[in-house]
């Protein structure tokens, strides 16, 4: 019987999973509200990783389960996932390298229209339609990468990389983005504008986001809700103040810098 709220687009139930002997993520719980920033924080081999592997479906869970949008979708592999409305990025950028921004938004696109099930002419190789250029364009004009729109992306900074990736998963219109340590690597200035960029990605487009990330100012000035993770374990889940006033959270933490100590 499902106990879902309307307002929950992403729910995960007890999931556990090992890796041989070491179980990495226990009964772990939690539901994600659309249109919300949900954090997920923790140490460093806290298990974050894993959870958002099995919640995109690059990694299946031993046991619990995992709905989206209203689905089961504990056994699906990730491009079903896909195709249901969860975009993503990856820590590593990964973009067609020889391809200039454009033409990478641009075969995302026709992607999503073939998906959907579109005619849209018949093969990437072949000039792509007016709509799907204009289309790109406005995308790329609206996430601030006009400069670059004729730059191969293996040639782009490592801050435009990542919103080159974050403008290939929004042109296949996900409903949720799941970003995995969005702003690792990064310059702080480029960390700033990443997070921007989030927060414009969920006032704007009313897409509900999922990320893990070690940046506290970061997480901090984003989050709706936080969940912090240990050795696997959920040991809260809560609002900013919540959080920053729980006391297992801050033992999690102790003699790290998550309070700017
Ligand atoms: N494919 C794998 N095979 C074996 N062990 C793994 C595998 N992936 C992760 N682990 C182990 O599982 C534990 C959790 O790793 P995970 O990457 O999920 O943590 P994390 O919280 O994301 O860490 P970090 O903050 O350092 O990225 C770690 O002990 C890690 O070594």
């Amino acid at each position: 019987m499902s106990t879902i709220l309307m307002s929950t687009i992403l729910d995960v139930a007890a999931v556990s999973k090992s890796y041989g002997p070491l179980a990495v993520l226990k009964d772990v719980s939690l539901d994600v509200h659309r249109g919300e920033i949900f954090a997920i924080i923790g140490p460093n081999g806290a298990g974050k990783t894993t959870l958002f592997k099995v919640m995109t479906g690059e990694s299946l869970c031993d046991g619990g389960r995992v709905r989206f949008d209203g689905a089961d979708v504990t056994r699906e592999p990730s491009h079903r996932r896909v195709r249901r409305g969860m975009g993503r990025t990856f820590q590593v950028a990964r973009v067609f390298r020889d391809f200039t921004v454009r033409d990478n938004i641009v075969v995302a696109i026709e992607a999503r229209r073939r998906n959907g099930g579109e005619r849209v002419g018949p093969a990437l190789s072949m000039a792509p339609a007016a709509e799907v250029v204009g289309e790109a364009d406005e995308l790329i004009r609206d996430i601030g990468l006009d400069h670059v729109r004729h730059s191969q992306a293996s040639l782009l900074s490592h801050g435009d990389k990542k919103r080159l990736e974050f403008l290939i998963a929004l042109a296949l219109r996900p409903s949720i983005l799941m970003l995995d340590e969005p702003t690792a690597g990064m310059s702080p200035s480029d960390r700033i504008g990443i997070a921007k960029l989030i927060q414009r990605i969920r006032d704007e487009r009313g897409i509900t986001v999922v990320m893990t990330e070690h940046d506290m100012d970061i997480v901090f000035s984003l989050a709706s809700r936080i969940m912090v993770l240990n050795y696997g374990e959920v040991v809260a889940t809560g609002s900013v103040a919540d959080i920053r006033a729980d006391q297992a959270v801050r033992e999690v933490y102790l003699g790290k810098e998550m309070y700017g100590a």
